[in-house]
């Protein structure tokens, strides 16, 4: 290192001093001054480098201030009366060179991330991250509802447990917070090999605690949940109530932020709303960054389509795309369901996909307004009756064939047609672990292409469901 850079170094750091005893700077903002690289003063500049377009917003809108008052009372020879940005990606091996990763070239995130297939070097490592695949970066539409959430997620990925730790991102049910989650994942381990990555809902969290207590295995819970670099754990709100798995994320949490290890958090509502949890619970929750996703615009409903569409390698007309972007627009999931019932209307009918069918597919899709929310009690009311069987029957464990596919349709309406979780749904199901949900609502997907009798079976209920909520039946 040169005088001079050691010059701007030490000048930095006299920053650094000055703005951690401003107010202004929250705790939450304080980690994105760890993320900048001074590199030069010229003509009254500071010249700093940021890894990514994210933090330098975030040094631009809410501590330009502070950062300009610092620079000001600091530097010899007059005032410098400014300072500018410059994003250089590769600044975060710089920044990596003291942490235990190896950093891997970033790969630019438009470009297929090698990783996501396994190699046949890393199948047990990829396999333990519980990772999937669809959900990447790549495969993520940014739009106004949730390009803060994706910003935040990508600098995370970009930079574990520098910027903001914990990251919590919130917002009702199928709006992209599980695929934010996988993407950080992906990413995280296409930059740095040998990062381990977790990701769990809490329903597995609270099975592997219950788990670890009956058994004995309390160290290999441990090592689990707290021998990893970054943890990303799903809908959190399901540990609403649960005082002693509570505990033991409580003291995961600690250990993880103790040792500088990323935690990430989902929820369907924000950390102040969450009832049925300690207050320092809470609390850790808002030591980082928080942020919502939120409904999609038509715009960005579109180009979720298209993107949906160009993946699965589906010819379908841009009028069509956007006649279903048009009908559907709360919830993404119910759109690629909506998506998927006319692909697999025109299959069944050998047909191309084309307006006049697309119409004839949504004619029974009514949009519902905001007051009018569709409840788990609806579906499984209107399903029961729908097949001539009793509520119970689909509570309850019977396995004939007619009864469990009853039982995977209003699973599977729940899921599209409503705000709850997977674990929820399970729970209300005759506590049904979440996995049995996911499968049910997979086999429905397939068998609706499959079979018309299915497909006609969903299509009717769900209009049934819709009109009944309508029209207070
Ligand atoms: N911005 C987006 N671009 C592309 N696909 C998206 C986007 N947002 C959501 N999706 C897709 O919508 C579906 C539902 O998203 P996801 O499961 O992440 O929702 P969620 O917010 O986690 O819901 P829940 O709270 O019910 O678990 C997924 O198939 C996901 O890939």
């Amino acid at each position: 290192m040169s005088d001079a850079d050691d010059a701007i170094a030490e000048t930095w750091q006299s920053v650094l001093e000055i703005l951690s005893v401003d107010d202004r700077i929250t705790p939450p903002l304080r980690g994105f001054l760890n993320l900048i690289v001074p590199k030069g003063i010229m003509g009254g500049t500071f010249y700093l480098e940021v890894p990514n377009e994210f933090t330098m917003g975030m040094l631009n809108q809410r501590m330009r201030a502070p950062i300009l008052a610092a620079l000001a009372s600091i530097v010899d020879g007059g005032p410098v009366g400014n300072y500018a940005i410059v994003v250089n990606p590769d600044i975060v091996e710089e920044r990596y060179e003291q942490t235990g990763f190896q950093h891997i070239d970033p790969a630019p995130l438009e470009s297929p991330q090698p990783q996501l297939t396994p190699t046949p070097t890393l199948p047990a490592r990829e396999n333990d991250t519980r990772l999937n695949p669809k959900y990447s970066f790549d495969n993520f539409v940014i739009g106004q509802s949730n390009r803060f959430a994706h910003a935040a997620a990508v600098a995370v990925a970009e930079a574990p447990a520098k910027a903001y730790n914990p990251l919590f991102v919130y917002g009702d049910s199928g709006l992209g917070k599980t695929h934010l989650l996988h993407a950080i994942g992906h990413y995280a381990m296409n930059l740095y090999a040998g990062i381990r990555v977790r990701y769990v809902s809490s329903e597995e969290f609270t099975n592997d605690f219950i788990n670890s207590i009956a058994n004995n295995r309390g160290s290999f819970f441990q090592s689990r949940y707290r021998d990893i670099d970054i943890l990303l754990i799903d809908d959190i709100q399901f540990l609403q109530g649960k005082a002693e798995t509570q505990e033991a994320f409580f003291h995961t949490f600690n250990t993880l932020h103790d040792h500088n290890k990323q935690v990430v958090i989902t929820s369907d509502l924000p950390p102040k709303a969450l009832t049925g949890f300690e207050e320092r619970m809470r609390s850790r929750f808002e030591w980082g960054l928080i942020t919502d996703v939120q409904a999609p615009d038509l715009e960005t409903r579109i180009a979720i389509l298209r993107k949906k569409a160009q993946n699965e390698k589906l010819h379908i007309p841009d009028e069509v795309l956007e006649f279903i972007a048009t009908k559907v627009s709360s919830n993404i999931r119910e759109l690629e369901g909506t998506l998927i019932r006319v692909v697999a209307f025109a299959s069944l009918n050998r047909t191309a996909v084309d307006m006049t069918l697309a119409q004839t597919v949504l004619k029974d899709v009514i949009s519902l307004d905001d007051d009018n929310v569709i409840s788990p009690i609806d579906i499984i009311n209107t399903t029961a009756d729908y097949f001539k069987l009793s509520v119970d029957d689909l509570y309850g464990s019977s396995r004939s064939q007619a009864v469990a596919t009853a039982r995977q349709i209003a699973m599977y309406l729940c899921r599209e047609l409503t705000n709850l979780s997977l674990p929820k749904i399970g729970q209300l199901f005759g506590n049904r672990d979440h996995t049995t949900v996911m499968y049910a609502n997979r086999k429905i997907t397939d068998l609706m292409q499959e079979k018309r009798s299915i497909y006609n079976q969903v299509t009717e209920l769900t209009s049934r469901i819709k009109q009944n909520l309508r029209y207070g039946a």
